[in-house]
């Protein structure tokens, strides 16, 4: 329904949204009759007279002002649901809830609560749902403990250290979310397995005391040669450990060691680029970042920032923003007198200017929002701008060091044990964990450095249960308690175990550098040399000839892809050549049959490649993706290519398909702000060929096609100006505008769904003024599917003074009654490649080219 409009059904019903109300109209207050008012996104601090509405239902009071809690509401005793989330309430007093006994859905989310009145208790019978995320509280809020019939809670993005055991022992609650506290008992990688697991977690607890585990995850970060396996094979043995340059790291390699009773996990991250696209799966919060820094190579200029210090100071902000970092100047030995202390300060001084830089666009961004003349369209934008505001990277002051001098790793490791003790900066670190967690974990490390384990550490889960069940102490662990460690330990970043992708669901990585061997495998430096360079004798073992190497080569070269036959050939050649020729058929799968092997179930699930059925123009023959349609996978037949858009070259192919850039093109831009990940075009590519038919890409453009009409996408990723660029042509008729821009919003969709997965990365999407030159752009309001994004049928540019039809600029569509029936309002949301939201239906959505088997 739209804003201010009143469904009359005897006038029970009332939507008031969206409508810049400062108190409630008399009109509405003189119905007593009435049963539902939505008063969401207004700019209401009291609501004063409310309780002559004694007959209310369903009140929703969302993103107001509401500092004090309305005491009226206690009158409104018949109350079902109640929604006050997204105000600024702090309190709320005793003697409210007591009247709400038939209160059955509570939202109360982003507010600034730390406790809950007694009272809440009296809606125990009645109250399923409850809300009480991104708020302050610091405990568990005990009144929550006696509503016995609480189906769904969330407590998301607290202050908790804790969670009540007797939370989990009814037997309502279906749904429960905690993520983003500082949870020690049960820890956050626990919680996030799920009501059982915590349950489980309680019962494993009940029969011992829990044991308190110290542990930190520590990545090292840095350019090339900054000294970062240096460092990290010093610290670990306690002297100084120069490491060959031959000897540079590939991939990632991690190690775990000991100091005091702090368990370290090492992550020595390699720094050549080619390896950045995988480092989105293996950068993760709540670890301590060693960002290393090479003070010989450092220059105090820009450039040299940018590359060793700045481009990593991005990443973090954007991946992890809240994360620790101790930057670490090396090769100090090499620096004249003075020049140490020159550099030192000159790096924490342009670090300090980049954070502060960030800071300042988020509250210009803010201020925009703010001063817009319809703020009420962006409050989502502008909530979400505010948490990012509220979170920041912590750097610590720089250390500088001479890694050839023992003395100065000790004062390293100083260093780094004093910060980890420090609550405040790290308060995860403590865990507490039923004894048997440790059991297994020190029982699969066991395991994993055992003699007959295989260098690649790939085990079958039923048999490394046999395996542990062996031992002592663990003659009772069960399948269920196994998974349950194993998800932990997979979270903490010890093992790998990808349960939620089909084909690795029965796989245990007990080396987790064994995925980056799988990565390197096609993610690599110098690719090309290494598909030359397959011998004669695997391309005879693989059927195929010099000259289809030639040919693959070539391939590869012009249009980044490989040919099912190239790839095993690839890999059968490079593991041989390691001495790891017995896994070659469980990671590329079993010929003749085609059964798809670990590998590619890998690399899809990271985004790293898309495998297509046609070299030429990708898969022409896919079903079409319409929005809203029920939508047929294709099944293609013939030989599978892959494509990896990381080797993308730019080509002049895309720009001829799609004829050039014209004024009249439905243009929209989604900027990035502080800039656009490394690997995200990429990734978006994969993920937007996954969803659309033919379609043409090259390094930094993809021309899509849907319902027969193309839609280009280019990325532009200049310092503080980077975006990505969606044109349509202008439609011939109005009634085509709607399925214009429901390819545009889908395709933002996209991009925003991938986007979620860096946290401080902020995607603004603008439509430019249509009139030649003008610099001007207007912002897209929030798309959360219930309002329209504008009113007006005409807008006006505020820089050129001319006037537009809306449809031109924003996705709004004409009105067309006569023409067409009435069509539901339209409602996008694209969860992942499982499942999409278009219109009104879902749409199970499989990768487009993807065979089944
Ligand atoms: N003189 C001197 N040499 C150092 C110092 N730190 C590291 N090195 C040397 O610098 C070279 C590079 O060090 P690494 O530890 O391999 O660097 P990295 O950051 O791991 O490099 P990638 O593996 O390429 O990412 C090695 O030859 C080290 O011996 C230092 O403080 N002084």
């Amino acid at each position: 329904m739209r804003p201010g409009q009143e469904q009359e059904e005897g006038l029970r019903e009332v939507t008031l949204s969206t409508q810049r109300l400062r108190v409630l109209p008399s009109a509405v207050l003189s119905n007593p009759t009435l049963e539902s008012l939505d008063l969401d996104r207004n700019k209401l601090k009291h609501i004063t007279g409310i309780s002559k509405l004694c007959n209310l239902k369903k009140l929703i009071l969302s993103k107001n002002e509401i500092v004090d809690f309305p005491d009226e509401i206690q009158s409104l005793v018949y109350l079902e649901k109640l929604e006050l989330n997204q105000n600024q309430i702090r309190v709320i007093p005793e003697g409210i809830f007591s009247h709400l006994s038939r209160l059955k859905h509570l939202r109360l989310n982003n507010n600034r609560l730390c406790a809950l009145p007694r009272d809440l208790a009296a809606c125990q019978g009645s109250l399923q749902y409850l809300n009480l995320s991104n708020n302050l509280f610091r405990t568990f809020p005990q009144p929550v403990l006696q509503l016995t019939n609480l189906q769904e809670l969330h407590v998301q993005n607290n202050a908790l250290r804790q969670l009540p055991k007797e939370l989990f022992q009814g037997q309502s609650l279906k749904m429960f979310k905690a993520n983003g506290n500082p949870l020690k008992e049960p820890p956050s990688e626990v919680c996030a397995g799920g009501l059982q697991q915590i349950l489980n977690y309680f019962t494993q607890l009940q029969d011992c005391s829990g044991q308190e585990d110290r542990r930190v995850k520590t990545m090292f970060l840095g350019a090339s040669l900054a000294g970062k396996s240096t460092i990290c094979k010093s610290l670990k043995q306690g002297q100084t450990k120069l490491v060959p340059e031959e000897e540079r790291t590939v991939g990632i390699e991690i190690s775990e060691f000991r100091i005091e009773d702090f368990t370290f996990l090492f992550w020595d991250f390699a720094g050549q680029l080619e390896y950045y696209m995988t480092h989105h799966v293996f950068i993760t919060p709540q670890a301590l970042v060693i960002l290393v820094i090479n003070l010989h190579m450092y220059q105090t200029n820009d450039d040299t920032f940018k590359d060793l210090v700045g481009f990593w100071i991005n990443n973090l902000s954007m991946r992890v923003p809240n994360s620790v970092v101790l930057p670490v100047g090396t090769h100090t030995d090499c620096c004249q007198e003075g020049e140490v202390e020159e550099k030192r300060r000159d790096i924490m001084f342009k670090i300090t200017a980049m954070l502060e830089e960030r800071k300042s666009n988020l509250s210009h961004f803010i201020n925009n929002l703010e001063d817009s003349e319809e703020p009420e369209f962006y409050v989502d934008q502008w909530e979400r701008l505010k948490e990012m505001e509220n979170c920041t990277l912590t750097i610590l002051n720089l250390v500088p060091i001479n890694c050839t001098d023992h003395r100065d790793i000790k004062k390293l490791e100083a260093i780094i044990l004093e910060h980890v003790k420090n609550e405040e900066l790290f308060p995860e670190v403590v865990r507490v964990l039923p004894p048997v967690y440790r059991q297994v974990e020190a029982a699969i490390v066991d395991v994993a450095q055992s003699e007959e384990m295989a260098d690649h550490g790939m085990m079958d889960l039923q048999y490394l249960l046999s395996k542990l069940s062996h031992r002592e102490h663990l003659a009772n662990l069960g399948r269920e308690l196994l998974q349950d460690i194993l998800r932990y330990l997979h979270r903490i970043g010890l093992i790998i175990w990808y349960e939620e992708i089909k084909h690795l669901e029965n796989t245990v990585f007990l080396q987790p550098t064994f995925l980056i061997t799988m990565f390197k495998l096609l993610v690599r430096y110098r690719l090309v040399q290494q598909l030359e360079s397959i011998s004669v004798d695997t391309l005879i073992g693989e059927h195929s000839t010099i000259r289809d190497r030639s040919n693959w080569v070539w391939t590869f070269k012009s249009k980044a892809m490989l040919c099912h036959r190239a790839v095993r050939a690839l890999v059968k050649y490079q593991l041989y050549s390691k001495g790891m020729q017995d896994i070659f058929e469980e990671i590329m799968g079993h010929e003749p049959h085609g059964r798809r092997g670990k590998l590619f179930s890998l690399l899809e699930h990271f985004e790293i490649c898309l495998e297509v059925r046609k070299a030429e123009a990708l898969n022409p023959e896919a079903s079409e993706f319409v929005p809203g349609k029920p939508w047929e996978t294709a099944r293609g037949h013939g030989e599978s290519w892959y494509l990896f858009p990381t080797y993308l070259n730019q080509t002049e192919e895309v720009s001829e398909v799609w004829g050039g850039d014209h004024p009249e093109d439905l243009h929209i831009r989604a900027y990035f702000s502080p800039e656009i990940p490394e690997g995200f075009f990429q990734r978006f590519l994969v993920k937007a060929c996954s969803f659309y038919s033919t379609h043409w890409v090259a390094k930094v453009t993809c021309l899509l096609i849907c319902n027969g009409k193309p839609l280009l996408i280019k990325e532009n990723n200049q310092r503080a100006y980077s975006y990505l660029e969606l044109r349509c042509r202008k439609p011939a008729e109005r009634m085509e505008f709607r399925s214009a821009w429901d390819f545009l919003i889908a395709i933002v969709f996209i991009s925003q769904k991938l986007s979620e997965q860096w946290p401080g990365l902020h995607v603004c999407v603008k439509t430019p003024c249509r009139t030649a030159g003008c610099p001007a752009e207007l912002m897209w309001p929030d798309m959360d599917g219930k309002n329209i994004v504008t009113k007006e049928e005409v807008k006006t540019c505020g820089t050129c003074g001319h006037r537009f039809r809306a449809e031109l600029l924003l996705p709004r569509v004409p009105e067309q009654p006569e023409a067409l029936p009435a069509q539901p309002p339209v409602h996008y949301y694209v969860t992942s490649y499982g499942t999409a939201t278009f219109g009104p239906s879902h749409v199970h959505v499989n990768r487009q080219n993807i065979s089944s088997e």
